[in-house]
Formats: structure tokens, C-alpha cells, sequence
């Protein structure tokens, strides 16, 4: 664990980095979603590293980049011994979306639309919303963060850049708020992990450029050598 100092961003930061990203320094979003979702998927293989303990990871994934960062996790984790299942309730109609399922798809993952009420998992995979999320949540996410929010309490939650449900400024609002054991933050922490209690926080999305860093005045921690995450 860290104890460098670290910026949180606000919700129009996020956008504004991200909008910068693509279009000024013309990065693709699948070359950093690649990263993002590896990233998790090696935060999950640090913090959870037992494999057989935590092999029925459950993925599950909303319709914008959040979730394709959860389709990306799914095929690492699938590589690192895990045996993820992905829910998809709405899939996007984009290619990118497309091929990232066919992908997980080809690997012998699982794709479904609702959380399968028989199976037991080892640990769930929240990529169902990040720092897009705004305003009241709109089904079928409602009821699926309540779902989620009933196993919480026995099986460990990751989530990706932000925990479902949060404010993306000031954190747990709402009954379907999750409380996450872990969160892996993306290019840096959004404000409303000021307010996080869980076990693990790693940061991850290795690809801001210094000057872009600098721009922003967003202090982070150092990753170590080729290391694509580091423990806040
Ligand atoms: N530059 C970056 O920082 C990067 C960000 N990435 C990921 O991209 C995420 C941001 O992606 P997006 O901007 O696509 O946004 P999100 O994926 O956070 O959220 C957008 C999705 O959620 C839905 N949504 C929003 N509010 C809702 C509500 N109240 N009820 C129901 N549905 C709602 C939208 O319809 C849309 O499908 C980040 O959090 C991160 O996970 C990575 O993929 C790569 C790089
Ligand atoms: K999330």
C-alpha cells in the first residue's frame, strides 16, 4: 500500500481527461478500455489471488465504457484461472461491444441477461456503472443493484472505477448504493472515493501521459517498474 498522495477528480474533470484522451492525443477508446479492464483483472489476481478459492466470478457488466472494461476483465481473469460469467442485460449495439462479447463468448465465458439465482459465486464484478452515471437509476439496473446489494454481505464486490449506485461526487446515496470490499480506480480516483471503507483500493489505466497528468495538477502514486496497477 501507498501512503503518496493522491487527487480525486470531479465528475467533469473525468469527462474532460477522458475527452482529451481520445481526441488530442487521439488514443482509441478499445486501446484503453484494454488496459482498464486488465488492470482490474490484475487488481482482482492481487487482492484475491487464490484462484480456485475465488474462481466463480461473476461480471456484471452496464452499457457504456464501464461495462466494457467488465468484458475486458472477464477474458483476463479467464486467462489468469478464474471462471467468469458475464450478465449483460442490455447489450450495446456498437461494434466494439460486439466483438468485446464474441471475444469472451469464444473463450467459453458465459454470457447472460439476469443474475442466474441458483449458482453461487466466489466473488461479483460490479462494471455496471462509472463516472458516466447521473440522476436516478433507471431499470433494469434498479433491481439489479438490489440483487447484488443482497449478496454483498457474503460475497466480496469489485468494482470498477466507481461503486455502482454512488454519486460519482459524494458517494453512497441511495438504498442500491453497494458497498464494495474493493475498487479499482482508472486513471485517478473520482471524488466520492474520499468516502470509501473497503479492504482494497488499486489504481489502474497505466496510460496518462505526463503532460496530461501535469495539466490537470492530478498528483498519483508511482506504479512500480512495468506493474499496471498500484495499492492506494
Ligand atoms: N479515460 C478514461 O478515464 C477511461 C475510462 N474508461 C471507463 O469508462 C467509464 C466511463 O464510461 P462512460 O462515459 O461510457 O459512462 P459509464 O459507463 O460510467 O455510464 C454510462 C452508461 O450508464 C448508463 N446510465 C447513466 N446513468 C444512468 C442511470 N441513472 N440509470 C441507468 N443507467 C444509467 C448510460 O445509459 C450508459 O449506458 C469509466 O468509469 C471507466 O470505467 C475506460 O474504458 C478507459 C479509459
Ligand atoms: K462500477
Amino acid at each position: 500500500m501507498t501512503t503518496q498522495k493522491v487527487s480525486y477528480l470531479t465528475q467533469q474533470q473525468a469527462k474532460d481527461i477522458d475527452e482529451e484522451l481520445f481526441h488530442e492525443y487521439k488514443f482509441s477508446v478499445d486501446q484503453l478500455m484494454e488496459l482498464a479492464g486488465l488492470s482490474c483483472a490484475a487488481s482482482i489476481a492481487k487482492a484475491y489471488s487464490d484462484a480456485k478459492k475465488y474462481s466463480k466470478c461473476l461480471v456484471v457488466v452496464g452499457g457504456g465504457n464501464n461495462g466494457g472494461d467488465g468484458l475486458v476483465c472477464a477474458r483476463h481473469l479467464k486467462l489468469f484461472g478464474y471462471e467468469p460469467t458475464v450478465v449483460y442485460p442490455k447489450r450495446t449495439d456498437k461494434e466494439l461491444y460486439k466483438n468485446l462479447t464474441l471475444q469472451c463468448e469464444k473463450m467459453d465465458i458465459e454470457i447472460l441477461e439476469k443474475i442466474p439465482t441458483k449458482a453461487q459465486f466466489d466473488l461479483i464484478v460490479d462494471a455496471i456503472f462509472g463516472f458516466g452515471f447521473s440522476g436516478e437509476i433507471r431499470e433494469p439496473f434498479g433491481s439489479i443493484l438490489k440483487e447484488l446489494k443482497a449478496l454483498e454481505k457474503t460475497i466480496p464486490i469489485v468494482s470498477i472505477d466507481v461503486p455502482s449506485g454512488w454519486d460519482v461526487e459524494k458517494g453512497p446515496g441511495s438504498d442500491e448504493s453497494l458497498q464494495p470490499e474493493c475498487v479499482v480506480s482508472l486513471t485517478a480516483p473520482k471524488s466520492c472515493m474520499q468516502h470509501f471503507q473497503g479492504k482494497y483500493h488499486f489504481l489502474g489505466g497505466r496510460f496518462v501521459p505526463k503532460a496530461l497528468q501535469n495539466k490537470y495538477q492530478i498528483t498519483l502514486p508511482e506504479y512500480s517498474s512495468s506493474e499496471q496497477i498500484v495499492q492506494i
